[in-house]
């Protein structure tokens, strides 16, 4: 393993879809993408070590199954998605009260944690998820369509929330899209899941 690399698959497949081989570096993102229905979901649950998969994954050197899978999902955390949402309210769902200016940064007051979840748009409800997922400290974030509910405005705000959290952080993210100059724009390679489920990666245009 390369020293500065953060995170290695090797051989991940899940069903018919793979084998997925990749390295991440402190910082990067790369995008995921291919037609609906091509397995990018069932690829990224495999990679939180939510779902059966076959071939191998480590963090900073240590190998999925040497950690708890809690712990793995902890660090190698899935933003789906549709998020789900188990209190009434959304301030309950972080584990720590974040603070005004994480709110702002996606364009919430910090009335928003009083708030019903039955009044959240599908907006609302993605860029609040993606606060949520953020206050693990994820190592790796796997990004399952972040913006695709968000108008452009918000979008470019989640795209920075999230550029600035893994220069902040020296996490890495995978992200899935459909959105080709969004990918060009947020990731520094992009993987295409093809007919058949084979995984390659796209020569930049
Ligand atoms: N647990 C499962 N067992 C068997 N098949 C599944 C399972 N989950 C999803 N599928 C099927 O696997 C295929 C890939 O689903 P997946 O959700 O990964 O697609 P996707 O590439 O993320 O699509 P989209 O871009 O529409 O979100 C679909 O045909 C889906 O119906």
């Amino acid at each position: 393993m390369n020293r500065s690399e953060l995170f290695r698959v090797r051989n991940l497949a899940v069903a018919d879809i793979g084998p997925l081989d990749l390295a991440l570096q402190p910082g990067e993102c790369v995008g995921l993408t291919g037609a609906s229905g091509s397995g990018k979901s069932r690829l990224l649950r495999a990679l939180a070590d939510l779902d059966p998969h076959r071939g191998g994954m480590w963090l900073d050197g240590e190998a999925a199954g040497s950690l708890k899978p809690w712990d793995w999902r902890r660090r190698v955390a899935l933003l789906p998605a549709e998020s789900a949402w188990w209190h009434d309210t959304v301030g309950p769902h972080f584990p720590d009260e974040p603070d005004a200016a994480a709110l702002s940064a996606l364009g919430f007051k910090p009335e928003v944690l009083g708030w019903r979840i039955d009044r959240l748009s599908s907006g609302e409800k993605q860029r609040l998820a993606l606060l949520r997922v953020l206050a693990l400290r994820p190592r790796v974030l796997l990004l399952d369509e972040p913006t695709a509910n968000l108008d452009r405005d918000n979008a470019g705000r989640a795209e920075a929330l999230i550029r600035d959290y893994l220069d902040g952080s020296g996490a890495a993210a995978i992200w899935v899209g459909h959105d080709q100059a969004q990918l060009r724009k947020v990731a520094v390679r992009c993987y295409r899941v093809a007919a058949g489920g084979t995984i390659r990666e796209e020569q930049a245009a």
